[in-house]
Formats: structure tokens, C-alpha cells, sequence
């Protein structure tokens, strides 16, 4: 393993830092600008631009005026003196409108920033609380959601009583629900990335992962929508004021003067109009420059996988006990079942598997899709949450119980930080894209090695240079949208290397890559294992793949392990049929082209509904009505290898051409 190279000079780092948020703003303006651009972007632009600017000159230049009480031209019509007429007290009712839209305009901001406040606090608690507490907050969330925020609004003003405090009060808090359920919704979609993930098995709290890896990931399209609903305030606001509970005389906003100029609409109908047509025109500014750039942007609502909680304490019942090629294994997994919702109820879609996996050794995970490869993965990485559970008679990683701990103990935290890596499928949602790489890698180091920010940086860059990744200290700078595909993986690779870990968990690390690519991820993973003697768990469709890579290949079938042997003995010692069908579906370099690829035939079984016997019988050629009865146990051979099948290593049939037609996943 290579070494630790020493301390950043602080000037540096701040640069680094500067760096990184103008980097950030800059993008974000760039994206904003672009939406601007369009026809459509340039009225609303050309819109908000003339209330904000009305908004900061509008009282320098014509204040006096609108103050300015004239005895001689009480409530008068329009003239050329007064466009719009005068009040009661002789005041210009145009300068007056003017001088309105700073008032008008800070205020209704005001209630939007305490709007968004309160709603990012109350959307985010869902995901800061934990499942019960966590269940209630949405629950609030909706309920509040439901009650039409006018109501709210007026329900507030009259708590917080009449004047400006009150008002601002009232309308931020009215807005609040809507903002909250916009919030856990982004959060609930970012929470499900994979650098969250990442940030979890580092061992990062959940504020922690919040600030730095959620609420830079949502806050494009928060301003987005707190842009839409400044409108709203807004027109909320003036409305208030209108009723006699925002503003108070002598100070004036639009709402207020709509009131006033209402009580003179028969003697100037336009210095009564006036203020409406303004307060609909920054409504307006507000909405469409929002509706133009979140049309642009994107209002992103990423996707979500299932949200977890803890591993409560495993129950362990039928399945055969794991086969333990290495006296001090680095993962030990007993009779691991992993129960998820699907959409008919709990399903159990990995039931019983046992495996053990020794320091240095590389085991293949390979199966059809859906055959629970990942959620076994997800399991031993302490990544499954509730309503998700994890059973096992034993799960035991460098030989600490993580089953039977409720929660992430501290120590645990640490450990799967340090000593577990995990390289995702796809480059592109495992790397948080706000932040640097080398930050990112840097975390770990930080969290639990309880070194500053410069010694991170340096540890990440000797890590990215391990990762065979070109020119690491610049590439520690960039984002993970100026790396490659190949280059984020190996990033990933980086990143499960920065503790000093005893096992990486690969689950499918290449299937986003080209073939190219893929071959030298996966060589760098043979290297990194050989030089640092690290265990690694390859998870793949590709059973030639895990073959070439690993010393022992696991194949599952219908969330259980079926066949356990060595890569060496793959291609000519495979016992159960299901491995020889996969086998079998790989096309090799010397096949016959005009020949159609072989296929297994049928489906994988549908985890809500696995038969009482074997589970692949129903595809299988050497199937009987014992085995359609009575599932095999997985059992030893005494030679280390294991096999599930009641004909395990008879010969199968020979299948026909017909037999054989169309071209199915070679899995
Ligand atoms: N969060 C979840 N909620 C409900 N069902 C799930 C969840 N995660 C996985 N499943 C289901 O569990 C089964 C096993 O999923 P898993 O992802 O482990 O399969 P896999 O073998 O890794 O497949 P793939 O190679 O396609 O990723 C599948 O039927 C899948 O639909």
C-alpha cells in the first residue's frame, strides 16, 4: 500500500475552498443565463430586472414626492400634474405606486427566505429523525400541505397580530408546507444516490451528509421554486395589507395602496387600478422567470430507491451453514435473508445465503438479474433501511458482529468507514456532483483518521495516483462531470481505498462502461488486490468476467447461492445445471455466428412467489417431481466446493437446434 504523503499548505487549501464555491456559482449563473436567453426568458428577465430596479431607485428618486402632502389637491382625478390623481391627503398616487415596490417587493423576499427556511427544516426531518420520528414529520407535512395556505395565512396573521412582523411572519409560515413537501421530496430522491451511499458506509452522520451531500444537491431546484413562490408571497402580502393586517400608514406597500385607492376609485379609477396592475406584474416577473429556468433546469426529482433503516437482530432459521475456506475469514455471512416491500407486501428476495469470504480473496457474485446479488451486497455494506430487514445467523465482518448491533455503533461507523470500500455501478450517481473530488475522497480521512482538510487532500491524491488515475492532484481539484466514465470509476476505487480497507464490495463496477474500459477497471481492481492484499466481492451479470477475475465464484438463483466453487475449475468441474446454463449462454470467440445464441429457457422466479421445491426446476432439463417438491440444501462436498441440486453434475441433454432458438440475456 503506498504511503501517506504529507501536509497541505493552508493557502492552498483556502484557494481550493474559494475555488470550489465560485466554481459552483459560476455554473449555476451559467445555467440560469441560458434560460434567460430564450424569447420568453428575455420578457421575464427584462420583467424582474424593471421591479428590482424600481425596487433599489424607486425611494432615492422620488420618495420626497410621494411624501409630499398637497392641501390644495385632495383626492383628485387624473391630470397632467398627477398621471394617476392624489390620495386624501393630496399625495401622488403614481410616485406613491413607485416608491411602493421596494416595500412591496423586500417584503414579499422576506417571507419567502423564512418560507424556505422553515420548509427546509421540516422537509429534511424526515430523513434527519430516522424512520418513526421521521414517518410523523411527513405526516405533519401533509397534513399542513392540506390546508390551503391562504387559510394558513390569515390563521397566522391573526396569531402573530396586525403590522409588518406579523404579516411577514404569517406569509413565510403559510408558504412553509409547501417548501417542506418540495424539500423531502428532493431529499428523498438525493438520499437514494449512490454517493449517499458512499457517505454512509464512510460512516458520515446524517446532518453531516445532509449539509454536505444533500442540500448542495437540491438547492438549484429549491431557488427555482422559491422563485416561483415569491410571486405568490407577493400577491399573499398585498393582500394582507389590503385586509388591514400587513402594512400599517405611514409606511406604504401596494396592498395598502389598492385599499386606499379603492376608497377613491369613483374619483380616480386608475389611481385605484394602479397598484393592482403592479402587483400583478411582479407576480408575474417572479413566476415566469422561475417557470423559464426550471423548464431549462430541470425541477429535478431524482430517482428513488427504497429508504432503509438500521439492521435489526437477525432471527436465522433453515439454511445450510457457510462453507469457511480461510481459519480467519474478513466477512463471514450465515443464512442472510434480506426482506424488502414490493408492491404486494414484504418479500424476502435473498433467503439464506452463506458464504465466507477470506483476507485477499476475490469472489465472484454472478446470477440473472433479480437474483439478489445486490441486496446481499447492500446487506454486508449495512446499507439496507427500513422498511428493508436483514436477518442472519451470522454476519461478521473482520470479525464483528453487524448483525446483532442495533444501529451503527460508533465503532462499527468506523470500521465499514475505514475497512469496507464500495465502487457502485454507475460513475455517474456514485460521485456527489457539487463537490470535488478530492474532497469527496477526502472524507474519510477527515471522519475518521481525525486529520484537517490539507492531510485529507493529500492521502486523496495519493489515492487517485493508486487508482492509476493521470495527473491526481490536478484531476483532485476538478468535479466528477470533467472526469470520464473509466476515470470516475477508478475515482470510486480511489475512494474505497482511503481508509485502509480489508474488503471492497464491487457491485457490477463496469456495466456502464465500454468494453474497453471495462477490461482496465477491472485489472486495476486484480492490482490493487495484489498489492494490497484487500478482499474484494465482485458483483456481475458476467460469469466469464468473474471468472478471469476471481478465485471463487458464488452463483445465485432466486436469492440463494446454488453452486460455490473455484474459478479454475468453472468451465470444466460446474455441477448445477443453472451454472452450466449460464455457462452455456456465453458466446464464445469461436462460435458458430449464424447460429442463434443459446438461451435459458423461461424466466427468473418472481421473488413474491418462489415454488416449495427447487426454484429453477421449472427451467431445468433434469427437473423431477422431487425436485419441483423438495428444495436441495446447499451442501459441501468436502473438497470446499458446494453445490443446491438433486442431480448435481449429471449429464444434461442435448439440446436441439429448435431447442435453442432466439437470442436471450447470456447472463
Ligand atoms: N428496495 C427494493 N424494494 C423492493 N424490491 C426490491 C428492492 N431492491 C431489490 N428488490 C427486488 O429484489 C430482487 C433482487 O434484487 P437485487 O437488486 O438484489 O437483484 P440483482 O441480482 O442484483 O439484480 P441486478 O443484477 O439486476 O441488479 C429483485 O426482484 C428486485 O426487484
Amino acid at each position: 500500500m503506498q504511503v501517506f504523503t504529507g501536509v497541505e499548505r493552508p493557502e492552498s487549501l483556502s484557494r481550493w475552498r474559494s475555488g470550489v464555491r465560485g466554481r459552483r456559482w459560476a455554473a449555476g449563473l451559467g445555467r440560469w443565463g441560458q434560460a434567460l436567453r430564450s424569447p420568453l426568458g428575455l420578457v421575464a428577465a427584462t420583467l424582474l430586472g424593471l421591479v428590482l430596479l424600481l425596487a433599489i431607485v424607486g425611494p432615492i428618486l422620488w420618495g420626497e414626492r410621494a411624501d409630499a402632502i398637497d392641501t390644495n389637491a385632495l383626492s383628485q382625478g387624473s391630470s397632467s400634474e398627477h398621471w394617476l390623481g392624489t390620495d386624501s391627503l393630496g399625495r401622488d398616487i403614481f410616485y406613491r405606486v413607485l416608491v411602493a415596490t421596494r416595500l412591496s417587493v423586500a417584503l414579499a423576499l422576506l417571507a419567502t427566505a423564512i418560507g424556505v427556511a422553515a420548509g427546509v427544516l421540516l422537509g429534511a426531518a424526515p430523513w434527519l429523525l430516522g424512520r418513526r420520528a421521521g414517518r410523523f414529520a411527513v405526516a405533519t407535512i401533509n397534513v399542513a400541505v392540506a390546508f390551503p395556505a391562504l387559510l394558513l395565512v390569515l390563521f397566522f396573521a391573526v396569531i402573530f397580530g396586525v403590522g409588518i412582523r406579523g404579516a411577514v411572519l404569517a406569509v413565510g409560515l403559510g408558504m412553509a408546507p409547501y417548501y417542506a413537501r418540495v424539500t423531502s421530496t428532493l431529499v428523498a430522491g438525493v438520499s437514494g444516490r449512490d454517493f449517499v451511499a458512499a457517505a454512509r458506509t464512510v460512516g458520515l452522520g446524517r446532518t453531516r451528509i445532509l449539509l454536505r451531500h444533500i442540500l448542495p444537491n437540491i438547492g438549484e431546484p429549491l431557488i427555482v421554486n422559491a422563485t416561483l413562490g415569491a410571486g405568490g408571497a407577493l400577491l399573499a402580502f398585498a393582500g394582507l395589507s389590503f385586509l388591514g393586517l400587513g402594512v400599517q400608514a405611514p409606511s406604504y406597500d401596494w396592498g395598502l395602496l389598492l385599499n386606499e385607492g379603492l376608497n377613491g376609485i369613483y374619483v380616480s379609477p386608475a389611481g385605484a387600478l394602479a397598484p393592482g396592475v403592479t402587483i400583478v406584474l411582479a407576480g408575474l416577473a417572479f413566476n415566469l422567470t422561475g417557470e423559464v429556468v426550471a423548464k431549462k433546469v430541470g425541477l429535478r426529482t431524482a430517482n428513488v430507491r427504497t429508504a432503509y433503516s438500521p439492521v435489526p437482530p437477525a432471527t436465522g432459521d433453515e439454511a445450510p451453514a457457510a462453507g469457511r475456506p480461510d481459519p480467519s475469514p474478513v466477512l463471514e455471512v450465515e443464512d442472510l435473508h434480506v426482506t424488502v416491500t414490493g408492491p404486494a407486501g414484504p418479500v424476502t428476495p435473498v433467503r439464506g445465503v452463506s458464504f465466507a469470504i477470506g483476507r485477499g480473496e476475490a469472489v465472484g457474485l454472478v446470477g440473472e438479474s433479480g437474483s439478489g446479488k445486490s441486496l446481499t451486497a447492500l446487506a454486508v455494506a449495512q446499507l439496507i433501511e427500513a422498511p428493508g430487514r436483514v436477518d442472519a445467523r451470522r454476519l461478521e465482518f473482520q470479525g464483528t458482529d453487524l448483525v446483532h448491533t442495533r444501529g451503527r455503533a460508533k465503532g462499527i461507523g468506523r470500521l465499514l468507514g475505514t475497512s469496507l470500500g464500495v465502487v457502485f455501478q454507475d460513475p455517474t450517481t456514485s460521485l456527489n456532483p457539487t463537490m470535488r473530488i478530492g474532497r469527496q475522497l477526502g472524507e474519510v480521512v477527515r471522519r475518521h483518521l481525525g486529520k484537517g482538510w490539507g492531510e485529507a487532500r493529500a492521502r486523496a491524491v495519493d489515492r487517485l495516483r493508486a487508482a492509476r488515475v493521470p495527473a491526481p492532484e490536478r484531476r483532485a481539484h476538478q468535479y466528477p462531470h470533467e472526469f470520464s466514465g473509466g476515470m470516475r470509476q477508478r475515482a470510486m476505487i480511489a475512494m474505497a481505498m482511503m481508509g485502509d480497507p480489508a474488503l471492497i464490495v464491487a457491485d457490477e463496477p463496469t456495466t456502464a462502461l465500454d468494453v474497453t474500459v471495462q477490461r482496465q477497471v477491472l485489472r486495476l481492481l486484480q492490482e490493487i488486490r495484489a498489492e494490497n492484499h484487500v478482499a474484494v466481492l465482485l458483483i456481475s451479470h458476467d460469469i466469464t468476467v468473474v471468472g478471469q477475475v476471481c478465485d471463487r465464484v458464488l452463483v445465485m438463483y432466486a436469492g440463494r447461492v446454488v453452486e460455490d466453487l473455484p474459478s479454475s475449475e468453472l468451465r470444466t468441474a460446474a455441477r448445477h445445471p443453472y451454472t452450466r446454463a449460464l455457462l452455456a449462454a456465453v458466446p464464445g470467440m469461436k462460435a458458430d455466428r449464424d447460429r442463434p445464441l443459446t438461451i435459458i429457457p423461461g424466466r427468473p422466479v418472481d421473488p413474491a412467489h418462489f415454488p416449495p421445491g427447487c426454484a429453477f426446476a421449472d427451467r431445468c432439463p433434469l427437473a423431477d417431481d422431487h425436485c419441483r417438491a423438495v428444495d436441495p440444501a446447499l451442501t459441501d462436498d468436502g473438497s470446499g466446493r458446494r453445490v443446491a441440486c438433486w442431480h448435481a453434475g449429471e449429464p444434461l441433454p442435448v439440446v436441439t437446434e429448435e431447442d435453442s432458438v432466439g437470442v436471450g440475456e447470456a447472463s
